[in-house]
């Protein structure tokens, strides 16, 4: 039974072809860049599609083109048997192709119906109708949404469920999923793929493109590799390993995973002392943001912070650079009370962020790579001497991430925001650690990052570290955390509920810590085998 109907005038008929999507010679040229050449996909019907690469590989160019926000410059796109030309997202999804962003969409402020019915009223209307056909769809795929809820009071994951059902009113038959997992803790991403069976039960197709490789295999029907703009072909399932995929997607072997050794100092080079922060809501409460932080990183030390976004970990990064005042609260670097220090100081004196999100706070995504290279490094070698920029020098070491840090691009005169997801990471990554900081602060540093280019990010934090950096680090990957930290923090409600070692403590526990479900020091269970210690042995999500 088909439960879901396509709404207002949308006009699929019911098709005989068995494949929901064809991309056919799919060719798609930038300046300097071949995004897409010649890619053939054919996505069955009534299945999940995974879409895997390295960064750069072309998997997003293919997908806005599928959902009609790039043209192609060669190729055709057939949609249930019928060959379609999009100009717009609004023609894909007339022809029932929905997209769900990395980054949500939704209006805080909102509720969820009104996040919904926004743009599309015309389907039906803004009021009960609306609320019984998001209820509708809400109990047809288990999405378990409430229409009166506050977008405001909602979790990342049921934020992106109210995503996903955005895109079924709309009448979306193929679902395009950017990423989707890259925002949850292991039991969210356990319900969302019991949500992408019901969709797939019900007929609905998902492509998805995600770069965590063990869930690829658990929920994909099919994959399609891509590799430097062509598709390589095709894994089943069935039958590969994380470890063979991650090496069809490269090309070749990836590196034996390094041991674990600690390298812990008992000097203290970061100290956060009873920290508080307050902030005001629109309506006027006053309300502690982080309460009794109290934590200390010494050289040589990865103290990782595991919790679910929205908890207090950016308002700690803010506090730590000097973004915000803390209400009370001292903080030491190295030996120097810094707690009143400007933030340029504060990166002068040896801070390194690599932060959350890297288009508002990391780049300038219409200025070219070289200019990015000097962004918040400005007074300090090699792009300045004396007072004045030494622009060939910071040219000459652009030149140089991009080399040892494999940013894939045409050159560092291209815009920022020209480069994948990835490859912008890779260069704010290459930029930090440019700058021999004393501290680390890294949030989601391999966020977008293939499994190549994050077991070579993680390796040089790793290197540093050993010649004594200290690290913040700050990941919704929890084998990351697991995988890199000496001492495993819980940030719940802007607090530090609990601790865990990372030696025994399993991605699971971790989660469900994260949750809120458990506070204090997490004990391992007997029976855990806790090895997280590092993707490329193949046996772990990424
Ligand atoms: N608007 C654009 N202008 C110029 N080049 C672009 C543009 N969009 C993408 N590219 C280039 O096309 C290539 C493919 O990029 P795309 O974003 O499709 O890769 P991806 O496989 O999605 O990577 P990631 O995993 O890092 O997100 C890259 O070299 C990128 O720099």
């Amino acid at each position: 039974m088909l439960l879901h109907s396509c709404p207002g005038e949308c006009a699929i008929k019911a098709s005989s072809s068995p494949h929901a999507v064809e991309l056919r010679g799919i060719t798609k040229r930038f300046p300097g860049v071949v995004a897409n050449h010649d890619i053939d996909i054919t996505v069955a019907r009534g299945t999940v599609h995974a879409l895997v690469g390295e960064n750069g590989a072309g998997k997003s160019t293919l997908m806005k083109i599928l959902y009609g926000m790039q043209k192609p410059d060669e190729g055709t796109i057939a949609v249930d048997g019928e060959q379609v030309s999009f100009s717009n997202p609004g023609d894909a999804i007339a022809r029932g192709i929905g997209m769900v962003h990395q980054h949500f969409m939704l209006a805080d402020y909102l509720t969820v119906l009104e996040n919904v019915v926004l743009g599309s009223e015309k389907l039906y209307g803004i009021g009960d109708r609306a609320r019984t056909k998001i209820k509708e769809i809400s109990d047809a795929y288990g999405l378990g949404i409430r229409p009166d809820a506050h977008v405001e009071d909602l979790g990342v994951a049921d934020r992106q469920r109210v995503e996903i059902l955005k895109v079924l009113y709309r009448g979306a038959r193929t679902l395009i999923l950017d990423e989707p997992t890259a925002v949850l803790v292991p039991q969210e991403v356990d319900a969302l793929f019991d949500n992408l069976r019901e969709l797939k039960a019900e007929g609905l197709t998902v492509i998805f493109i995600s770069h965590k490789l063990g869930e690829v295999l658990s929920v994909a029907d099919d994959i399609t590799v891509i590799r430097r703009g062509t598709t390589v072909g095709t894994a089943d399932p069935a039958s590969t390993t994380p470890k063979q995929l991650a090496e069809l997607m490269v090309g070749s072997e990836l590196p034996s995973p390094e041991t674990r050794e600690s390298t812990v100092t008992d000097v203290p080079m970061l100290q956060v002392k009873e920290v508080r922060l307050t902030a005001t809501d629109p309506d006027g409460v006053v309300r502690a943001v982080l309460d009794s932080i109290d934590f200390t990183i010494h050289k040589g030390e990865v103290l990782g912070i595991a919790g679910v976004e929205g908890n207090g970990q950016s308002e700690l990064v803010e506090a730590i650079m000097g973004m915000r005042h803390l209400d009370t609260g001292v903080l030491t670097l190295d030996g120097q009370d810094i707690s009143q220090t400007p933030t340029r100081k504060r990166r002068e004196d040896g801070i390194g962020v690599i932060p959350e999100d890297r288009h508002r706070h990391g780049l300038l995504l219409e200025a070219p790579l070289w200019e990015n290279r000097i962004l918040g490094h400005v007074t300090e070698k090699p792009n300045s001497r004396g007072s004045f920029l030494d622009l060939k020098a910071a040219r000459a070491d652009t030149e140089r991430i991009v080399r040892e840090y494999d940013v894939r691009t045409p050159g560092i005169d291209v815009t920022a925001a020209s480069l994948s997801g990835g490859n912008q990471q890779k260069l704010i990554v290459g930029r930090e650690m440019s700058h021999n900081p004393k501290l680390l602060i890294a949030a989601h540093p391999t966020r977008g990052v293939d499994v190549g280019a994050q077991a070579q990010i993680w390796d040089q934090i790793r290197e540093a570290r050993r010649e004594g950096l200290a690290v913040l680090l700050i990941s919704a990957d929890l084998d990351e955390l697991i995988g890199l930290s000496d001492t495993l923090r819980v940030m719940y409600r802007g607090r530090l509920v609990a601790d865990a070692d990372p030696a025994t403590i399993t991605p699971e526990e971790l989660g469900s810590a994260m949750t809120g479900a458990a506070s204090g020091h997490l004990e391992a269970p007997a029976e855990s085998d806790g090895d997280a210690d590092d993707p490329r042995d193949g046996g772990e999500d990424r």
